[in-house]
Order: C-alpha cells, then sequence, then structure tokens
C-alpha cells in the first residue's frame, strides 16, 4: 500500500510518535510524506519515507495529485483545526480528492489508529481491487464499465 503522511506542526510530534509506535507496520509499505514532516519521520523512525514539497510550497497539491492518478490508498493527515492557514485551499482540495477517489482518509489519531489496524488486519485489501479495477479501466481492456 502506498500510504501518505502529512501533519502540521502543533501536530509533527504527534505523528513520529505515531509511526514509531505503528513501524512495525509502516515498514511493510511505501510511505509519502510533505516536507517536513517526512523529514521527522525518516529521521526519528528511521523508516524511508519519500518527500515532497512541504505543505505550503504545493506538498498536499501533490499528494493530491498522486491520489487523482489512484497512486495514494491511504491518507493520515494531522491537521490544524485551529489555526487558519495560508494554504488552506490545498488542504481543502487534497481533502475533497480523497471523497473523490474513495480514499481511507484520518484527520485524527483515533482514526488513525482504526485504520492502520484495520489495513494490518486486511479489511483494506479492497484498495488493491479498486486499483485493478481502474487498471482495466484506463487500459481499456475491460468493456463491461
Ligand atoms: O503544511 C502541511 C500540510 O498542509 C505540511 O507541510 P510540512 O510537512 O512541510 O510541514
Amino acid at each position: 500500500m502506498n500510504i501518505a503522511l502529512v501533519a502540521h506542526d502543533i501536530h509533527k510530534n504527534l505523528i513520529v510518535d505515531f509511526v514509531i509506535a505503528y513501524k512495525h507496520i509502516f515498514q511493510k509499505h511505501n510511505l509519502f510524506a510533505t516536507g517536513t514532516t517526512g523529514r521527522r519521520i525518516s529521521e526519528a523512525a528511521k523508516l524511508e519515507v519519500t518527500g515532497l514539497r512541504s505543505g505550503p510550497l504545493g506538498g498536499d497539491q501533490q499528494i493530491g495529485a498522486m491520489i487523482a492518478m489512484d497512486d495514494i490508498d491511504l491518507l493520515i493527515f494531522f491537521r490544524d483545526p485551529l489555526s487558519a492557514l495560508g494554504h488552506e485551499p490545498d488542504i481543502s482540495a487534497l481533502l475533497r480528492l480523497c471523497d473523490v477517489q474513495r480514499i481511507p482518509l484520518a484527520t485524527n489519531v483515533a482514526t488513525a489508529e482504526m485504520l492502520i489496524r484495520a489495513m494490518e488486519s486486511g479489511f483494506l485489501s479492497w484498495r488493491e481491487e479498486i486499483r485493478k479495477y481502474d487498471t482495466l479501466k484506463l487500459n481499456g481492456t475491460d468493456n463491461s464499465i
């Protein structure tokens, strides 16, 4: 699975602790993150993370583009619900695309725990089926769609 990780500054420590706590699960997957979040995670958890641009510089949009191409299976985004950020339109667009593409999304640690445990138990394997279905559709090899 391709997992995207994003955290605003007030939740940077939280996402690092979360990834370390579930490192045994995260290490089996491909991790992508916005700039600072990714750097903090890879340094602290010693995991390979593909780092994108920082959120305010387009990182949210990069993840959004991956979601639009169905290249992300799960997004954990510990956002700051109390501050107005300059790149709010990018954040809204990213969250909207998760709904468009039916991507499991956690915006707080309680939901993130449930999603990670569900993924470990195989409850998100339907993502693989959707990916196969979309690939067939893109290739035009399934005429029933
Ligand atoms: O701002 C962000 C997401 O909107 C996160 O960006 P950073 O991971 O670079 O701090």
